[in-house]
């Protein structure tokens, strides 16, 4: 997979050369290229903002120096875009799980009060275009919720996680995580500070450990996610709630 990211703060992408994803990338499994956008403004001070039409506080990006950037990015290509944003669908596993069979993504980071509505208009027509959020709350850029998208979709891509099994049973994955969150893990050693791990887990039934930590995973997501818990299967939650 290619990944390109335009930002005015290439700097924020050095986590990207660390870890599985830095190491996905010296396999060549991840192609990973951060552009500068200034490098397309023109003017001496190198602007790629302006006031906002209409009035209002804080600068807009220009879509002309963007319109250069990613015309220039992409050449005669077509990546699937995705314009991190507060107003955008949320970023999801599923979603993760999709942007993963991309062959190459274009992520187009946004500072100030976002990008010129036009140059999403513009590439809307040549490629697949996706306005995407992290969660409710407001970040000052575009490159924090690139980093959490690369790395939900890095992971998911074949031999970056050494143990493949790890993405299925991931909290959200399709099939019989949907809707579920992770429940408690544990390790050496068996007894820590007086507090012993449960003894299920040292008992070496393999049916009898997976249906306690689906229950595990059911009551955390009743207690933590319960707009989660709604959605499964009632059965499902009935035969747990007995026990709940
Ligand atoms: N994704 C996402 C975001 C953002 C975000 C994204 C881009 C820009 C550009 C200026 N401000 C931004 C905030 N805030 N909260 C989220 N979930």
């Amino acid at each position: 997979m290619r990944i390109d990211i335009i930002s005015i703060f290439p700097d924020y992408f050095a986590p990207l050369d660390v870890s599985l994803i830095g190491k996905a990338r010296e396999r060549g499994t991840l192609d990973v290229r951060v552009h500068q956008l200034r490098d397309w403004a023109h003017d001496v001070h190198k602007s790629v903002d302006d006031t906002p039409y209409g009035g209002g506080p804080g600068m807009v990006m220009k879509p002309e120096v963007w319109g250069e950037a990613i015309d220039s990015v992409i050449g005669d290509g077509a990546p699937r875009m995705v314009v991190p944003t507060p107003s955008g669908r949320p970023f999801t596993q599923e979603l993760a799980q999709e942007l993963a069979g991309e062959p190459w993504l274009l992520f187009a980071c946004g500072r100030y009060e976002g990008i010129d509505s036009r140059v999403v208009e513009e590439y809307s027509e040549r490629l697949r275009v996706d306005e995407v959020g992290i969660g409710d709350y407001v970040l000052a850029g575009g490159e924090v919720a690139v980093l959490v998208m690369v790395e939900a979709v890095g992971r998911l891509l074949p031999g970056v996680l050494g143990n493949a099994q790890s993405a299925v049973d991931d909290s959200f994955a399709p099939g019989a995580m949907r809707n579920l969150v992770e429940g408690p893990v544990y390790t050496k050693p068996p007894v820590w500070r007086g507090r012993e791990v449960p003894d299920v887990l040292l008992s070496g039934h393999h049916g009898k450990i997976a249906r306690w930590r689906r229950d595990q995973a059911l009551r955390r997501t009743v207690r933590n996610r319960p707009e989660l818990a709604a959605e499964l299967d009632p059965e499902m939650l009935d035969k747990h709630d007995r026990k709940l």
